[in-house]
């Protein structure tokens, strides 16, 4: 029995948490809402959330210091805004170096850092080989509901892997192990814009063409930053690549695919969000991506019109005929050059 800390209380902690639970872990469940930890321990319910009955053995805390106390794994799954402040919380309590895994999927604005190095920078306890991140297809509904699920754990440290890789693998939740914690972060991260866009196009009315376009130019948008950025192409075919795409692309429990849609319907952002209820990533990786676009001179005309459609600076129906009536090209040809490159490198 591990003893793990859950930190964030919202749909994907909660789901995380069952599957530690059922493996027979020690739980600690963090949220910064005492009201929220009194009514999941009175009640074993965290319906804001997830419609789900919440095992009696996991304990929800509001101190963040008594959740801490002892665990040799803190899980981190709190929305990216939150993970610098999370972050400094725990590494003013801590004096041990427990494990970290996160399960975050963003980059930040402005810094375009990956959560793995925002974790590094704000954690002195832990080192970058300390962390690993945990990323893949993975709905919290359908988890909670213990439906068949793939995820991979990534570390520089092949032995942290193998620890997150034990400390959730069971019959139904299956956990690969990889050493690419760029290729994972980015492609968890950077599939929620395409969510949005794959949203968008369903709330315009357009049909499995232009999602299946959307996926797939979608995917090489991804590999080409991606593989600027040090990842290995390979990474983005699994799960964490174009699993994680499928899944947030064609899912009615997307929160970018239903920000989307409503979006591509007509409503105002402000207002979708405001429904919403829980993070919508992709809204604040966007702006990231973009950025990264523009900084580093990479071809993402997807990103680029999603931003354009957050920003408010064009319709979705322009973006559209925008992306549709871009200069011809054959389709393989940067991804062809990506692969030579990285083979004479
Ligand atoms: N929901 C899902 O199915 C999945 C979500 N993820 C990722 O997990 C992360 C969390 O997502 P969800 O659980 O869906 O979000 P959520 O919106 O359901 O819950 C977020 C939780 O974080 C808490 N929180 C926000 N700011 C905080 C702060 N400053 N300090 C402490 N707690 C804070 C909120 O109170 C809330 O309980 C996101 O990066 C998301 O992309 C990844 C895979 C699946
Ligand atoms: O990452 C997810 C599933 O793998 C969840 O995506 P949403 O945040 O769009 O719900």
């Amino acid at each position: 029995m591990t003893k793990v800390a859950v930190l964030g209380a919202g749909s994907w902690g909660t789901a995380l948490s069952i599957v530690l639970a059922d493996n027979g872990h020690d739980v600690r469940l963090w949220t910064h809402r005492k009201e929220q930890a009194d009514h999941i321990n009175s009640t074993h319910k965290n319906e804001q959330y997830l419609e789900i009955m919440i095992p009696d053995s996991i304990r929800a805390y509001y101190e963040l210091k008594d959740a801490l106390q002892g665990v040799e794994v803190i899980l981190l799954v709190v929305p990216t805004k939150a993970i610098r402040e999370v972050c400094q919380q725990v590494n003013a309590i801590i004096s041990h170096k427990p494990v970290i895994i996160h399960a975050t999927k963003g980059i930040e604005p402005g810094s375009l850092k990956r959560v793995s190095q925002l974790i590094d920078e704000e954690m002195t306890q832990v080192t970058y080989e300390d962390i690993v991140v945990l990323s893949g297809p993975s709905h919290a509904e359908e988890v909670a509901q213990r439906q068949p699920t793939t995820v991979t754990v990534a570390s520089i440290n092949e032995n942290n892997a193998k620890v997150a890789q034990d400390l959730f693998f069971n019959e139904v939740f299956r956990v690969y192990t990889s050493n690419d914690v760029i290729g994972i972060e980015l492609g968890g991260a950077l599939k929620n814009i395409i969510a949005l866009g794959a949203g968008i196009s369903d709330g315009l009315g357009y049909g499995d063409n232009a999602k299946a376009a959307l996926i797939t130019r979608g995917l090489a948008e991804i590999t080409r930053l991606g593989t600027h950025l040090g990842a290995n192409p390979l990474s983005f075919l699994g799960l964490p690549g174009v699993g994680d795409l499928i899944v947030t692309c064609t899912s009615v429990h997307s929160r970018n695919w239903r920000a989307g849609n409503l979006l591509g319907k007509g409503n105002d952002l402000q207002d979708v969000l405001e429904r919403m209820g829980m993070v919508v990533e992709g809204v604040r990786t966007v702006q990231a991506a973009y950025q990264f676009a523009k900084k580093e001179n990479i071809e993402m005309p997807i990103t680029e019109g999603i931003y354009e459609i957050i920003n408010s600076v064009k319709k979705p129906k322009d973006v559209v005929e925008q992306l549709m009536n871009r200069d011809k090209r054959e389709e393989m040809d940067d991804l062809a050059s990506l692969l030579r490159n990285r083979n004479t490198r």
